[in-house]
């Protein structure tokens, strides 16, 4: 038999008896093996890509924590950890001694130009990538975007009452909260709107980067594959990579148009263009980092606020206390202004509740440990091990709420707090119920040197998105007739797919216009 037949002959015996081994590697003698885990899942990386690719990682994880604890082994090589300690550990500023646990490259890819955003880039070129963004994301600076932001919103509500006083009530609201953060990052970030609350439509621009969202996952998926991701890449119809193509070509040339731009408007690159140097960014990284931040700045707010409406609407005593905040703290709607805001108690328990509840980044931030091996809530974790925090799961753990599943926005407020009341529809609790809380596990933006650059942004359109909307209008579920009697049409938003975030389902809501 010459050694070819031999190959084909004997191959699948050879692969059978390999993941045998393998298997039995896994279990007893990995560095890892003492961990807990749901048994395939340690055996072998082909669940974990399974359940990522079909959505359903964040609820699988969820389930595997609540069933085996803090530390979960997902993968022969990754681990995962609920403890408030693993986020200094993973992403925190190092300690002396300590170097940076570094991005996952199975996900942190390059951006179409050949180079890496500030989101993906290798730790040694961070610091210089964003510092130059820095003032940019300043509270000092969000106060002289407030005009541009409030603008829009201005729009929106425009556009809502519009569909309200033609008795054609019934609007997907998780389409206009997208309308107005893409817009408005369009506007701070590039200096030029999407314009899709004028035309009421998605820019092709923002329709072609949610239809490739998914994709993200599902490259992530086969990634854990090489052989597989080339073949792919190999069997990608050519139109794929040239839409690609074309879609990071707009976004360059957005940037270039803004830098030949003559103008004195405080938007995002405007500090850029005045801190950056030969030091700073290039010119490929620019245009990377841009096109990525419309869609960081972007896609976690708006999902943040239709995860939040849909809470509050499935939760109608909270809805009606932050209505009356809302409604009884100013006389007019144009003092609504972000310092205003800050003074309203329930709508930041009410945002707080909702991050521990439906975070926008749902899953795990990978993260790999550094060859030497370092140490994550007190254990040693050996090098290139997988690691990283997954939100959903660690903010509904009944290890670290009580009553982990209930939209209570009261346990974030001061314990003297006069709204510190429970409702006819909460679980009975007092002052003293939720003391033992450990609010410190939600870090929705995560923490360290790369957390989210865009923290005030997200806040002020939050804020000043709900309170508007709060302020001109009356919202309901929509209603259809099941088994002969009306009821709520009532989208369970958690129960959404996940693709490293949120899957994007109608959310369709009734307004009634009150102004
Ligand atoms: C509710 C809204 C938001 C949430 C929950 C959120 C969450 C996060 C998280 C968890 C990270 C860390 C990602 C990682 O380590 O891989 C991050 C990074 C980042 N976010 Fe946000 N984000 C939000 C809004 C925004 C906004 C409004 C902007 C800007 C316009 C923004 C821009 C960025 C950028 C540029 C980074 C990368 C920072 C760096 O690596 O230095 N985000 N965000």
């Amino acid at each position: 038999m010459d050694l070819t037949l031999a190959t084909i002959t004997y191959f699948p015996l050879f692969f059978v008896l390999y993941q045998i081994a393998l298997a039995f590697y896994n279990l007893h003698l990995h560095p890892l093996s003492r961990y807990p885990g749901p048994l395939l899942w340690r055996l072998y990386r082909l669940p974990f890509a399974y359940s990522l690719q079909s959505g359903r990682l964040v609820h699988d994880t969820k389930r595997f924590h609540d069933r085996y604890g803090a530390i979960v082994r997902l993968a022969p090589n990754e681990l995962s950890f609920i403890d408030a300690q693993a986020w200094q550990d993973i992403y925190g500023h190092r300690k002396r001694g300590h170097k940076e646990m570094t991005k996952n490259p199975i996900w942190a890819q390059p951006a179409p130009n050949g180079v890496f955003s500030l989101i993906n880039c290798a730790e040694k070129d961070h610091p210089r990538m964003r510092k130059p963004f820095v003032p940019g994301f300043s509270l000092k600076a969000l106060k002289a975007q407030e005009d541009i932001i409030s603008g829009y919103i201005d729009l929106l509500i425009a556009r809502l009452s519009k569909h309200a006083n033609l008795g054609d009530q019934v609007v997907d609201i998780k389409d206009y909260f997208n309308w107005t953060t893409f817009d408005i990052i369009g506007d701070l970030g590039f200096g030029e709107p999407f314009d899709c609350l004028q035309t009421e439509r998605y820019h092709e621009w923002v329709s072609f980067l949610f239809g490739h969202l998914k994709d993200g996952a599902l490259m992530a998926s086969v990634n854990f594959y090489p052989w597989i991701s080339s073949l792919l890449v190999a069997l990608m119809p050519k139109s794929a990579y040239r839409a690609a193509q074309a879609h990071f070509a707009m976004s360059s040339d957005k940037v270039r148009r803004r830098m030949a731009l003559k103008t004195d408007r405080k938007d995002l690159l405007s500090y850029v263009l005045t801190l950056n140097d030969d030091k700073g960014l290039t010119l490929p990284e620019l245009e990377a980092t841009s096109s990525i931040i419309i869609l960081a700045g972007s896609e976690s707010t708006s999902t943040m606020l239709t995860g939040t409406t849909n809470l509050l609407l499935r939760n109608p005593s909270k809805l009606e206390k932050l209505v009356v905040e809302v409604r009884t703290s100013f006389a007019t709607e144009s003092e609504i202004n972000l310092d205003a805001l800050e003074q309203l108690p329930y709508l930041r328990a009410v945002f707080q509740e909702a991050f521990r509840l439906i975070p926008p980044v749902p899953t795990q931030i990978p993260r790999i440990v550094p060859p030497e091996g370092d140490i994550i809530c007190g254990h040693v974790i050996p090098g290139n091990t997988f690691v990283g925090v997954p939100q959903y799961a660690a903010y509904r753990y009944a290890g670290h709420f009580k009553y982990p599943d209930s939209f209570i926005p009261e346990r974030w407020l001061s314990e003297d707090s006069p709204l510190n009341r429970p409702s006819s529809s909460d679980p009975t609790f007092d002052q003293s119920t939720f003391v033992g809380d450990k609010r410190s596990v939600v870090q929705p933006f995560s923490v360290g040197p790369r957390n989210c650059i865009g923290v005030n942004l997200a806040y002020a359109e939050m804020r000043l998105v709900l309170t508007r909307l709060l302020w001109n209008f009356n919202l309901k579920f929509t209603q259809r007739l099941i088994d002969e009697t009306l009821e709520d049409e009532m989208l369970i938003f958690e129960e959404q797919k996940t693709y490293a975030l949120w899957e994007r389902e109608p959310f369709k809501i009734q307004l009634q216009s009150i102004r």
